[in-house]
């Protein structure tokens, strides 16, 4: 009987894939033995794996999930460890893609191939049918090819290529082992060079690139159409090709043009270019050589990213480019340049996908997904061609109006059928499955004879009708009898609480609404735990906040190896508030494993038995406290003002990306509800810059109360204190509209404005007309790094303020100011002149706890006071050099 479990496989060649796929193994917990040739090295005969299983420990993104893992790899070389060959039920071979290499290498191991052990190579580019000549009809049958994506452990796609010699039980078997074990999806393709996602992925590249330097283009602006229109990944077509690397790309296409017919349209784009060519030739290869079409330059550490000026080879920073396409459709109807070209490429690209059915796959299906898997695109390319107005009807209108010609799949209407069928892009095919209760966030589904629940809200988030389908859904599971199972119908599994929700609540001061939403999640997640059938969770993506407190209050949980869980609400000043805290503890506390079983991917390893929990830590006595704790401090104005701006509904994403600090700078736009007006054009006007506005003082009922036009100094206060913290950031020609708060509001008593009461709100129109002197705070020139975020009111021009320095020179790390050396702090108006405008800049709008660390250019060092800086000698700085100042708030 063949065996059907995986115990142990061979990795042979320990190069960048055959180390990464041994990673991959081992960290789903199977043994793996991996061999490469013996090393002439004064390391000893087995350097190379010393040397790559070293590199393991270091490379980015990291190929192990654990450094333990490591433990379950074996090494050997090729010569003294022959046998261990024989204890694999897998041999994976991942040596050099030379032919001659691989049938040397095929003739040495296959005497110690074990029966039915499976033989597969990891060619990108070598047929079966050649690799397989001359092997005996018994190794044949088990003879494959499986090519991963690099990195292995990130790229889901696995192309599978086998012909009809091939066991079907060693198909199973081979199958079971990359999608349950390794979380691969597998791809079928035929035999044909560079299979399904490469043969596409390669022809997009060399079309794009060869195309636009042929008409001259500016890869910049074709980057970002291709992943803001097209949503491809932020490398862009350039990027990537950077990426993959010049040379690489040479190989790998002229081997394509090498195997594929002459007909083939790939033989056609694969022009010599001779600019490309002379990028080889002086190492302008890419990331790994001295520059690519982009390079990266460090100067004072900090990066500049750059691009290349063909007519010189030299490198010059990257300069934005505006969109001025909204949609895919709108930029093929431009008849701009870029809209030619891209109408140009995007038939030939689409004619010779689709011209790849019937040879390389008959199925458009995996044609898209393997474009998702292998190359990380948003939006596969069939499903982008629905953007289209026209969809596939666009390619056969331009096909014909080029004189190009259709492939069959066109001309005999095959493509009518996919349109017809609408496409199912989900992992579970609902079609075969019954609903059987649903709202407007949720549903329960009858899936093979299992119950399962999938949220259906934006991101899965959790809100009152998702927790009230699941405390009805657990309750038919009980009545049942039957486990339950939350399953995603989508590739993450939930971003946690409805914090737009949760924003309503705050705003409308609504926290009667927001309790009861606690309290409801509470008693959902304890609903979970305690029901009397099996609750399985199984994520993939992310699983965040309330999404992580769902799996921690599961019996069980199938978790994706590369799931990012946890409770990270934390980090935005949210405290957990369904039950995740205690979960946590008990997690931790391997005795009280409350759920003991977190598995790989479909790891099998479900089967322990909850144990049971300490009475003490029961129920949600802890979250209760802690969300009434949260719930008071957002009751002050300060706490509000915090989830307000942390949690409005802009078209900014609430994600970890830098947000501590665009959280503490628009804390000001929050405070006084600022809308901007205009692009402006001189700017932007910093506390300290002597500004000249009109301005206009209305009542909430838009009664004028005052209204002028003043030169006068950031900070100093002449009008009302608001009117400079809102005009702080201002270009010239830009007006804002805001609202003032009472306690910005009152007058001052010098240039006092009458009829302003110091209890009532106003609002402020203002138009900056100019400022003065011509020094600005480019903001995207500077870094700014928060170490706190806090409930507090952020500090604004003018304030006055407490706070140690110092300043660092990046070049050489020389340290120019230090106030802890001089053993005083500074005691400064927000806007003092004296001061280097930088630390104004840095001060307003932060939230006076904590260190901010600001990185910027010297000219914003100087201080706007002509002579004197009271931190730093003038001459001292040089205006292009990087400087890092760090300011802590004392008091
Ligand atoms: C009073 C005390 C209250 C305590 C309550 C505690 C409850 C519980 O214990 C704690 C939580 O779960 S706390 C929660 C802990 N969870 C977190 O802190 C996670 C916060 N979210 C993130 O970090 C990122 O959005 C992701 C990494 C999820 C996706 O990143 P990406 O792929 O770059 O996508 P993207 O562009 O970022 O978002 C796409 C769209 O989804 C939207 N949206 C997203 N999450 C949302 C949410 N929770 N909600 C609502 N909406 C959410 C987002 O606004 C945007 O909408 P738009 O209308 O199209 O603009
Ligand atoms: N690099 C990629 O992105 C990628 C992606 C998918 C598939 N592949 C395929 O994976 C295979 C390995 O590629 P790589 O990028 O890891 O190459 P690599 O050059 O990084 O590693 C090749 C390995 O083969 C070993 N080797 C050299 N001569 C040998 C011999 N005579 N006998 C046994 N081993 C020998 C080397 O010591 C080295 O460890 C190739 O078939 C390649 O086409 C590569």
């Amino acid at each position: 009987m063949t065996q059907t479990t995986i115990d142990k496989v061979c990795v042979i060649g320990s190069g960048v894939m055959g180390s990464a796929i041994a990673a991959l193994i081992a960290n789903s917990s199977c043994q793996v033995v991996l061999l490469d040739i013996v090393s002439n090295d004064p390391g000893g005969r087995n350097a190379i794996l010393k040397k790559a299983m070293e590199n393991l420990k270091h490379q980015r993104p990291d190929p192990l999930s654990h450094f333990s893992k490591l433990d379950f790899i074996k090494i050997g070389n090729l010569e003294d460890d022959l046998q261990l060959i024989s204890e694999c039920d897998i041999i994976i071979e991942a040596v050099v893609e030379k032919i001659e290499v691989k049938h040397q290498l095929y003739n040495k191991i296959i005497p110690y191939l074990k029966d039915n052990a499976i033989l597969a190579s990891n060619t990108s580019t070598i047929p079966l049918k050649k690799l397989k000549a001359g092997m005996a009809d018994s190794i044949k049958s088990r003879f494959i090819i499986t090519h991963f994506f690099n990195p292995p452990r990130y790229m889901e796609l696995l192309e599978l290529v086998l012909d009809s010699e091939v066991n079907s039980a060693i198909i199973d078997k081979i199958a079971k082992f990359l999608t349950i074990n390794l979380g691969k999806t597998i791809i079928k393709s035929n035999d044909t060079p560079g299979f399904i996602a490469n043969r596409i992925g390669c022809y997009l590249l060399e079309l794009v690139v060869r195309k636009a330097i042929k008409d001259d283009l500016n890869p910049v602006i074709i980057d970002k159409i291709f992943t803001n229109l097209f949503k491809l990944p932020n490398t862009g077509i350039f990027g990537l090709y950077d990426l993959i690397g010049h040379d690489v790309m040479k190989l790998i296409s002229s081997s394509l043009v090498k195997s594929l017919p002459t007909h083939d349209n790939y033989q056609e784009i694969y022009l010599p270019t001779l600019l490309l060519d002379k990028m080889l030739e002086k190492n302008l290869i890419g990331r790994k050589g001295d520059g690519g079409f982009y390079r990266i330059s460090v100067v004072g550490g900090v990066k500049t990213k750059e691009v290349i000026d063909f007519s010189d080879f030299t490198y010059k920073p990257l300069k934005d480019y505006d969109m001025e396409y909204n949609s895919i459709n709108e930029l093929l109807e431009s008849s701009s340049i870029y809209g030619q070209f891209f109408q140009d490429i995007l038939v030939k690209f689409y004619l010779y996908l689709i011209g790849l059915i019937p040879t390389v796959t008959d199925n458009i299906y995996d044609i898209n997904k393997a474009m998702k898997l292998g190359y990380s695109w948003k939006i596969g390319p069939v499903e982008l061609l629905y953007q289209l107005k026209e969809g596939f009807e666009w390619i056969k209108n331009q096909a014909l109006l080029k004189n190009l010609p259709l492939p069959p799949y066109i001309t005999n209407n095959s493509y009518k059928l996919i349109e017809a069928s609408k496409f199912q892009f989900n992992r579970i095919n609902l079609e075969e499955s019954r609903i059987l209760l649903k709202n407007n966030s949720a549903e329960l589904y009858l899936y093979q004879n299992r119950l399962v629940v999938s949220i259906t809200t934006k991101m899965n988030c959790l809100n009152e009708e998702v927790f009230d389908l699941i405390i009805q859904v657990v309750e038919l599971a009980e009545e049942r009898g039957q486990d339950l199972y939350i399953i995603p119908l989508t590739d993450y599994f939930s971003a946690g609480a409805d914090l737009k929700l949760i924003a309503r609540h705050i705003k409308n001061n609504d926290f009667v609404k927001l309790e009861e939403f606690l309290a409801l999640g509470q008693r959902t997640m304890t609903r979970l735990k305690y029901s009397n059938v099996n609750i399985i969770s199984c994520a993939v993506g992310f699983a965040l906040g309330g999404g992580c407190e769902i799996l921690l209050h599961s019996d069980f949980i199938v978790a994706n190896q590369e799931l990012s869980t946890g409770l990270v609400e934390v980090s935005i000043g949210l405290a957990p508030g369904f039950g995740g805290i205690k979960e946590m503890f008990y997690r931790a506390d391997e005795e009280n494993k409350a759920k003991p079983t977190i598995t790989t991917d479909g790891n099998n390893n479900t089967s322990l038995e909850p144990q049971q929990d300490k009475a003490e830590l029961t129920g949600n006595f802890l979250e209760k406290s802690i969300s009434k704790i949260v719930i008071n401090s957002l009751k002050t104005e300060q706490g509000r003002l915090f989830f307000e701006n942390l949690l409005q509904s802009s078209n900014r994403s609430i994600s970890q990306n830098d947000y501590i600090i665009e959280v503490n700078r628009d804390l000001v736009g929050t405070l006084f509800k600022i809308n901007s007006f205009g692009e402006g054009s001189i700017g932007p006007a910093t506390c300290g810059h002597v500004v000249t506005i009109k301005y206009q003082i209305l009542d909430t009922n838009n009664n004028l109360i005052n209204e002028a036009t003043k030169t006068f100094s950031l900070g100093s206060w002449p009008i009302i204190p608001a009117i400079d913290m809102i005009t702080n950031g201002m270009m010239v020609g830009q007006s804002r509209q805001a609202v003032i708060p009472p306690q910005y509001a009152y007058y001052n008593s010098k240039y006092r404005v009458e009829n302003i009461d110091h209890d009532a709100y106003y609002k402020v129109n203002i138009m900056l007309n100019s400022i003065l002197p011509n020094n600005f705070v480019n903001p995207a020139e500077v870094k700014i790094f928060d170490n706190e975020i806090a409930y507090k009111i952020p500090l604004l021009c003018g304030d006055k303020v407490k706070f140690a320095a110092k300043i660092t020179r990046l070049s050489n790390g020389e340290i120019l100011y230090d106030s802890n050396k001089q053993d005083k702090n500074i005691e400064m108006k927000i806007g003092d002149i004296n001061y280097p405008l930088i630390v104004s800049y840095a001060l307003h709008g932060k939230v006076p706890v904590g260190t901010r660390t600001v990185i910027a250019k010297g000219k914003t060092f100087k201080a706007l006071g002509s002579k004197v800086n009271h931190m730093l000698v003038q001459d001292k700085i040089e205006v292009d050099e990087f400087l890092m100042l760090e300011l802590s708030i004392v008091d």
